[in-house]
């Protein structure tokens, strides 16, 4: 079963994918990552993207995003369509309407927390409005380690930058690619939290894919891809019916 995610019809649509199918490689080899998928997400929506490995998950965050191509269907950002865009376009696209929080962090070493923070904005030729960049720093708690390296902070210090610096340029929606995989619980805990509070005090718009069913629990609604489709959907998420829709994922895909 396919399930056709639909949304408030208020709230303004950020991204969209319309009828996107992917496939990786040629031939024999070749891979359906995604088959006819259609979801979009709102404005001042934290949604998370579960399912098993190698259920489409990357593959649909980067098409969103304009990091990867689509082989039919649509996707657009605001009331842009991507999927038609240059690859010049797609660069300017990505650095002025939308952020990225990796695993890995990428920081750059050599940079303060303060110039990692700033370094969107500064390739952009953007100034950053200070009301907003001491709004963002405090939000996130690095007032007092703006002037570290990212080797003299801690790994939840290090990706709570990295959300600073997603959000300092008020992207239209920022894509989180396992946020806190590399983190111990208790970090991943405050770094989910700052996220959420983003989404709720900050009116940003996050899109994370995660294997966590504890961290799909901060957003308010969690989608579920198997073999390349969205077959379930939650709102108001928490850990144990997350777990629980997983495990039904599971035993569905056992008995098909
Ligand atoms: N560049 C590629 N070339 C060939 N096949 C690919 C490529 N990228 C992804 N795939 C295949 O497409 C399918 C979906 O992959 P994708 O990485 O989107 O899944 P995922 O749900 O993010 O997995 P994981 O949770 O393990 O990261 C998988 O079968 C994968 O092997």
């Amino acid at each position: 079963m396919t399930v056709t995610v639909s949304t408030s019809a208020t709230r303004q649509s950020v991204a969209r994918a319309v009828g996107v199918t992917k496939l990786h490689g040629e031939g024999e080899a070749q891979v359906a990552a995604l088959r006819g998928v259609d979801v979009e997400f709102t404005a001042g929506e934290f949604t998370a993207i579960m399912g098993p490995s190698g259920s489409g998950k990357s593959t649909l965050m980067h098409i969103l995003a304009g990091l990867d191509t689509v082989t039919a269907g649509e996707v657009f950002i605001g009331d842009i369509r991507v999927s038609d865009m240059s690859d010049k376009q797609l660069t300017l696209l990505r650095r002025s309407r939308i952020g990225f929080i990796f695993q890995q962090f990428n920081l750059l070493p050599s940079l303060t927390a303060e110039e990692n923070i700033l370094l969107p904005l500064s390739i952009a030729g953007r100034k950053p409005s200070k009301d907003w960049f001491d709004r963002v720093v405090d939000t996130v708690g690095l007032a007092q380690r703006l002037h570290h390296l990212p080797a003299q902070l801690s790994g939840g210090q290090q990706q709570r930058v990295a959300c600073a610096r997603a959000l300092v340029s008020q992207p239209e929606v920022i894509f989180a690619d396992e946020p806190t995989g590399n983190l111990d619980s208790v970090s991943g805990a405050e770094v989910l939290e700052f996220l959420r509070d983003s989404v709720r005090s900050l009116g940003q718009t996050i899109v994370m894919v995660t294997h966590d069913p504890r961290a799909a629990s901060y957003a308010d609604r969690v989608i579920f891809l198997t073999d390349g489709r969205i077959v379930d959907e939650l709102r108001d998420p928490t850990a144990d019916a997350v777990i629980d829709t997983m495990r039904s994922l599971d035993s569905r895909a056992r008995v098909a």
